[in-house]
């Protein structure tokens, strides 16, 4: 089957708090959506992405991408409102009976290794969804107050927690189907969404290094993993 990604980059980063939208700051000298799309291009060859982007941006996303050799495997997509929409787009542009890959653009320490898993996974199971183990404490609030001692509060067990990355992978067939269903506020992700479409999804083995860059201290956490990274191939 035909493996393509779905780099979604059209959020417009409002946690981060930057002048521009987070995917497209700086770290270590390349932009933040460059990183994400060269570890595909390295873990696939030949792959072609589909890299969402605001539609006020994309004309900047093409210029990022200009000249990089492998420009001609990356096709540029509108984004919409929200994730869902702008993943919607994005499979609107997908063929039938290939793998898909679904990953935020921000999740740009994404490792080869990890993306293979989900295809080989994706490919036996028609699903592959990455996780990984919970390392806090976790406490479930029934009543949110405007700070925390107002909330009532009990332990909850962590063993049966998992938290939850991308690349979501998945064969087209499941998820193009579960898309044509309407938006609810409850699809943070796309393992949500087939699920809500009444199918099962298949859990892999995530990175605690696939961080989403979500706020600043996450940045450079990005850049001391990769410094680390580099030193481990010297
Ligand atoms: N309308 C949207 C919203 C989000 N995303 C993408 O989905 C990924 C995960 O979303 P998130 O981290 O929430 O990004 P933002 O929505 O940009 O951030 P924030 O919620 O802080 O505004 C990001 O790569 C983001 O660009 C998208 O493609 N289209
Ligand atoms: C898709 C996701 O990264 C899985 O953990 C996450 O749900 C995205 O959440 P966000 O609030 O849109 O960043």
């Amino acid at each position: 089957m035909d493996k393509i990604a779905i780099i979604v980059a059209a959020g417009s980063g409002t946690r981060m708090g930057s002048d521009i939208p987070k995917q497209f700051l700086p770290l270590k000298g390349k932009a933040v959506i460059l990183h994400t799309i060269e570890a595909f291009i390295k873990a696939v060859p030949g792959i072609q992405i589909r890299l969402v982007l605001p539609p006020s941006m994309v004309a900047y996303g093409q210029s990022l991408i200009e000249g990089m050799p492998y420009q001609g495997q990356v096709t540029l997509i509108n984004g919409g409102n929200s994730r869902f929409s702008s993943v919607a787009s994005g499979l609107a542009s997908v063929p039938e009976n290939s793998l898909v890959a679904i990953h935020d653009g921000v999740r740009c320490l994404i490792t080869p290794a990890l993306i293979n898993r989900c295809f080989e996974a994706a490919q036996a199971f028609g699903s592959a969804i990455p996780v990984t183990p919970v390392t806090d404490s976790l406490r479930e609030v029934s009543v949110e107050g405007n700070h925390p001692t107002d909330a009532v509060s009990k332990a909850l067990d962590r063993v049966n927690i998992r938290l939850v990355q991308t690349p979501q992978t998945f064969k087209t067939s499941l998820i193009q189907a579960a898309f044509s269903q309407q938006e609810q506020p409850g699809f943070t992700d796309e393992a949500s969404v087939a699920e809500a479409a009444g199918k099962q999804v298949h859990l892999v083995e995530g990175d605690p290094e696939n961080i989403k860059i979500t706020r600043p201290v996450d940045l450079i956490l990005a850049a001391a993993i990769l410094d680390q990274r580099t030193a481990q191939d010297n």
